[in-house]
């Protein structure tokens, strides 16, 4: 495709996402894309433009020569998978928002890329408005990035805010992100942790060369998130985010998660409010660089797409470099958490599990502790996410030298003050 080539467009999908683009466009005459057919599922609803932009039939898209860009930003997976697939095959380059299709079929989907000409982009599936997945690809050198830890779900940040901050209860800050756009479709997969997940299944991958079926990592949401865990955060001086974290360790191997966390004052992630996201990215000589914009909403999220449309004017692809051009690196589940965990009764917390508990405190009516577990107990049980527990990571939660920590819980021990 060549630089000044008009970029003709099918664009499935007219929600959030695909109405924002249509108005985004309409006011970007510069990039010389238009939009030539629009695929959507019901043919009843009113839209807001030509009805005769409109179809139900994919195949008016995918088999358009003159359609050389899919837009696909539907909130269904599979059909997605399949019309992305067939567009790739079908020679045209495809930009996509749809991050648990992404997610789910990264393997197939990095297959295909090798075998077409034409380009795969999807920075809007990832913190909508920040260009995070061409900076990881572009700008880090494997060797150089140390840890990302980051908020890259707007519609939790979103209720956190509302919930803690202006005193909504959880019901009436899901509805407003609802209302506003910013919620998944089925809300749990935002308050449950899923999209999180997705989304850092592929920045793992743009990262750090990790592909990994989400299966695979250790995550949960804000659903169990407690007023009494707010209130012992805002004890000190603290706030809860989700937070997905990546952390390369001393053995080359990378640790990584997707759980809520206490944020200290003077975190950069600590000023991300409500939906925006932000990634605090820890390299070797640049120290911490803090990426901080929108990450869920109508433009912030056509914004990604329209650049991924421009850049498809000097034809860029991801390269996948952390991939195919470095030695990709692996995640490790042998290390170590520090955990705040509250509950309501001590029998729902095996103590045993612990390595050891260095803070406990029973309040009228929850009680709770903070203690070192190794990530193995939680990757593979889930009494932490059941009856009315709630865990959320201390700051700075990995712990990887356990044996300097093992002398420090025999301190304890010997002083009286742990058991
Ligand atoms: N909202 C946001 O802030 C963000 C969303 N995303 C992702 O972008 C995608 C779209 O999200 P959003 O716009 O919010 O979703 P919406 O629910 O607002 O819109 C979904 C659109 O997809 C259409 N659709 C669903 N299934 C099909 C199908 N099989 N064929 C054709 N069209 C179909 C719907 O058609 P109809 O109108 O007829 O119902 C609707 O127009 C999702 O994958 C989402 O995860 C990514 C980043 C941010
Ligand atoms: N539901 C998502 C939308 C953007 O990806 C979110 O809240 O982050």
């Amino acid at each position: 495709m060549s630089y000044h080539k008009q970029l003709t467009i099918g664009l499935f999908g007219f929600g959030v996402v695909g109405e924002g683009l249509y108005k985004v466009l309409q006011q970007t005459p510069s990039l010389s894309a238009r939009i030539k057919k629009v695929c959507i599922k019901d043919a009843t609803k009113q839209r807001n433009a030509p009805a005769s932009l409109f179809t139900t039939d994919r195949e008016e898209l995918l088999n358009d020569e003159e359609i050389n860009v899919i837009v696909e930003v539907i909130n269904e997976a599979e059909p997605a998978f399949e019309i992305v697939t067939r567009a790739l095959k079908n020679g045209k380059s495809v930009v996509s928002a749809s991050k648990k299709m992404i997610a789910e079929h990264l393997p197939e989907l990095l297959e295909i890329q090798k075998n077409v000409s034409t380009s795969f982009l999807y920075e809007a599936a990832a913190c909508a408005s920040i260009p995070v997945i061409r900076n990881l690809e572009e700008y880090y050198d494997n060797d150089l990035l140390h840890g990302i830890k980051a908020i890259v779900n707007g519609s939790t940040n979103f209720i956190l805010t509302k919930m803690f901050e202006d005193k909504l209860d959880f019901q009436q800050a899901l509805l407003l992100a609802q209302q506003l756009g910013f919620a998944e479709s089925d809300p749990s997969l935002d308050v449950e942790g899923y999209d999180a997940l997705n989304k850092w299944t592929f920045l793992l991958t743009h990262a750090y060369g990790i592909v990994e079926h989400p299966d695979k990592l250790l995550f949960t949401g804000i659903q169990n998130i407690h007023a009494m865990d707010a209130r012992v955060a805002g004890e000190k001086g603290q706030q809860i985010k989700l937070v997905a974290q990546a952390q390369k360790l001393h053995n080359g191997k990378v640790a990584s998660f997707i759980l809520p966390q206490f944020i200290q004052q003077d975190d950069h992630l600590s000023f991300v409010k409500n939906e925006y996201n932000g990634v605090v990215i820890e390299s070797g000589f640049a120290d911490k660089q803090f990426f901080y914009g929108k990450g869920a909403g109508s433009f912030p999220t056509a914004s990604a797409v329209l650049s991924d449309l421009s850049a498809l004017r000097y034809e860029y692809k991801y390269e996948y470099k952390k991939l195919y051009h470095h030695q990709p690196n692996s995640l490790t589940n042998d290390f170590y958490l520090r955990v705040y965990l509250s509950f309501t009764d001590w029998k729902y917390v095996p103590r045993e599990k612990f390595e050891w508990i260095e803070e406990w405190h029973a309040r009228e009516e929850r009680k709770y502790l903070v203690g070192v577990l190794h990530v193995k107990e939680l990757i593979e049980n889930d009494w932490w996410k059941q009856n009315n527990t709630s865990l959320i990571l201390t700051p700075q939660p990995i712990i990887e030298d356990v044996a300097i920590q093992q002398l420090k819980k025999k301190s304890l021990e010997l002083a009286g003050v742990a058991f």
